[in-house]
């Protein structure tokens, strides 16, 4: 732990809380002791929910057991209430039957924007200036950050999926895959523009757009996140900015499933949602609401 070291004991605040808003997955390996210490913990990194299966375990049973809270809702679309919708179809006897649709804010910026008027690479640097991307860009692109999430939704729903278990369709170009930097990855981008342009145009042809677009699939055990093309009419062709949607399929929306949509990426909805959860935290202490 390089920048990071939290000095205090629990004891020296009555109800201590810490949010974690790196994307460190070193900060996360952090939770087990902080939750033992009684610090309750806030967080959107996706690091700890969707790192190996046993250490989450670890967490969620030690969280389970003590009186100290756990709380997570920005890890999934951000501000929009994905995590704590899923539980509480689960928790009321519903059976999840599939969750699918857009689950990356930047993905969806950048496919609901390219639309023959600019280049993939410059797309992509407009979604990093507007604070959707990741630190580091390539995990958006690669479609990692949307198989932490499909692990994450897939666990909610009592799945022991492991983030290798995803199938992920990474958009990031052969070549680029093994720079070191985030900074020459991005300066090396445009040269891909035009194999993009050739991708966007081939589902242009169809009256179809591109999406890229996550699935939980609860019957089959799977979890898989590709691009996909989707006529002009689908749901999901519709989205503007940098909307998720998340369709939920369950034994009591079978026909119908419930859909929660709305912006899922950028500093100030991501805030938000991290700061809700803080209240919910000070909330179940006895705070007044
Ligand atoms: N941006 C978004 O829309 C959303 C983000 N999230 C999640 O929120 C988290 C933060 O994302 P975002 O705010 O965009 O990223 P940023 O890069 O803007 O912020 C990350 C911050 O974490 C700090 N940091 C990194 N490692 C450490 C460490 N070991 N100790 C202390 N500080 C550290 C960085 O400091 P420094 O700059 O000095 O390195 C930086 O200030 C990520 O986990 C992301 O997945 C979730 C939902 C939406
Ligand atoms: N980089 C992520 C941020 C939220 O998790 C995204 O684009 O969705």
């Amino acid at each position: 732990m390089s920048k990071f070291t939290a000095h205090f004991e629990s004891q020296d605040f009555p109800n201590p809380v810490i949010i974690d808003c790196t994307a460190s997955a070193q900060v996360s390996q952090m939770y087990y002791e902080w939750i033992n210490k009684g610090i309750h913990v806030v967080t959107p990194n996706k690091k700890a929910n969707s790192g190996a299966f046993d250490q989450y375990k670890r967490i969620r049973e030690l969280q389970r057991k003590s009186r100290i809270h756990y709380f997570y809702e920005a890890t999934v679309g951000a501000g929009l209430p994905i995590i704590s919708t899923l539980r509480s179809l689960v928790e009321t006897g519903d059976k999840i039957v599939k969750v699918e649709g857009v689950f990356s804010g930047t993905l969806s910026y950048i496919f609901n924007n390219f639309n023959g008027e600019k280049s993939f690479s410059q797309i992509v640097s407009e979604a990093k200036a507007s604070g959707y991307t990741e630190p580091d860009p390539r995990d958006d692109l690669s479609g990692m950050d949307v198989a932490r999430k499909v692990v994450i939704l897939a666990r909610e729903c009592g799945l022991q999926l492991e983030l290798d278990d995803v199938k992920v369709q990474s958009l990031v170009p052969e070549p680029l895959q093994g720079l070191t930097s985030s900074d020459e990855f991005l300066n090396e981008l445009p040269n891909f523009d035009e194999e993009m342009e050739l991708r966007r145009k081939g589902a242009e042809v169809s009256g179809e757009v591109l999406r890229y677009v996550g699935v939980v699939d609860v019957k089959t055990n799977e979890g898989r996140v590709e691009l996909q093309s989707f006529p002009k009419s689908n749901a999901l062709a519709q989205l503007s900015g940098s909307d998720n949607l998340v369709s939920f399929t369950t034994s009591r929306y079978l026909r119908q499933p419930l859909i929660v949509r709305g912006p899922g990426a950028g500093p100030e909805v991501t805030a938000a949602g991290v700061f809700s959860d803080l209240l919910r935290v000070a909330f179940y202490l006895g705070a007044p609401s």
